[in-house]
């Protein structure tokens, strides 16, 4: 599928040291949610679904167009605080451009994002990583050279909030946020089930590559975190582990949007799937719900819905 330039994406991938003084406090555990926006105009009343559970995201009528592919006609869905989401449909359905929506790659032609109520369009993609969301990629982005410890260091300077000049002088915050950043990202290393800290990230297995992601992602202290084919060159041990790896992180209070095309690992640990095909959301609900759905069996195999 087509891939935006390999240009950094996220916090963990480029200089935020200007934004630093307007970033919200540092947040040194693991899971730790964002902060609830506080005094912006643009926010709305997030909705609850059934079980009285606010949205953390809205989908909220989301059209985007490449020239005349319309990769999203019309989608709508909510991701609501704690559940794991799977984001699912054959190739080419849209979901990799739902999620560059989501993290600030592409504005919607039409409708709206909104995470915590803010909508997200216009907002740099360091921006919406400072509100929350963290992701990781369907084809690995690390610093190959760099230790596995300095790559999720990376990721926990989104939060830093010591200036250009404190950080040049090396004044008392910069080492203080310096040592909290560390001891983080060995806890998150640890988390994710790497133990080779200092090695450098080329040296990995590809299996640890794609944790060190993980960690790196998780380094940001998102209230969301998006996985884009984390299973993706697994074999069937690995998928289990990452699969303990995603209720741990959902154990720790993040929320988890998934992308995957494994099914078993979809269904065995989403609490609710939303199917795109050609664009268009066509079926949403519990994995059994899902799995059952005619239209979205006849989008897997590729017959007519009222044929399957
Ligand atoms: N940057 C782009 N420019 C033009 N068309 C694009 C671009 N990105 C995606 N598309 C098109 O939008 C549609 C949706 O693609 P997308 O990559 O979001 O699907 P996907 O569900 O993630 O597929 P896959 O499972 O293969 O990764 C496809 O028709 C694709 O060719």
């Amino acid at each position: 599928m087509p891939e935006t330039p390999p240009e950094p994406q996220d916090a963990s991938e480029r200089d935020v040291t200007s934004e630093r003084d307007a970033a919200p406090d540092a947040r040194t555990t693991v899971g730790v949610p964002a902060e609830p926006p506080t005094g912006d105009s643009t926010a709305h009343p997030a909705p609850t679904d059934l079980a009285g559970r606010k949205a953390l995201l809205e989908v909220d009528n989301v059209t985007l167009r490449f020239g005349g592919v319309v990769a999203l006609d019309q989608v709508n869905f909510n991701l609501y605080e704690g559940e794991i989401l799977g984001l699912i449909g054959p190739n080419g359905a849209g979901k990799t451009t739902c999620f560059n929506a989501m993290t600030g790659v592409y504005a919607p032609t039409s409708g709206e994002i909104r995470f915590q109520g803010k909508k997200l369009s216009g907002r740099a993609r360091y921006k919406i990583t400072q509100l929350g969301i963290a992701r990781t990629f369907q084809n690995i982005r690390l610093f190959p050279e760099m230790t596995a410890l300095e790559n999720v260091m990376v990721g926990a300077d989104a939060h830093h909030k010591t200036s250009v000049p404190s950080a040049l002088l090396r004044l008392p915050r910069y080492w203080q946020e310096e040592r909290s950043g560390r001891e983080r990202s060995h806890e998150l290393l640890d988390f994710v089930g790497i133990r080779r800290h200092g090695e450098a990230a080329r040296n990995l297995s590809y299996g640890e590559q794609r944790r060190l992601e993980i960690a790196r992602a998780l380094a940001t202290s998102p209230a969301l975190l998006c996985l884009d084919e984390p299973a993706a060159g697994f074999n069937p041990a690995e998928k289990d582990s990452l699969l303990q790896l995603i209720r741990d992180i959902r154990g720790t209070g993040v929320t988890v949007l998934l992308i995957e095309h494994d099914m078993r690992l979809v269904m065995g640990v989403t609490d609710r799937i939303v199917v795109l095909e050609f664009g268009k959301k066509i079926a949403e609900g519990s994995p059994a719900e899902v799995r059952d759905n005619p239209k979205v069996i006849a989008a897997y195999l590729g017959v007519p819905a009222d044929a399957a």
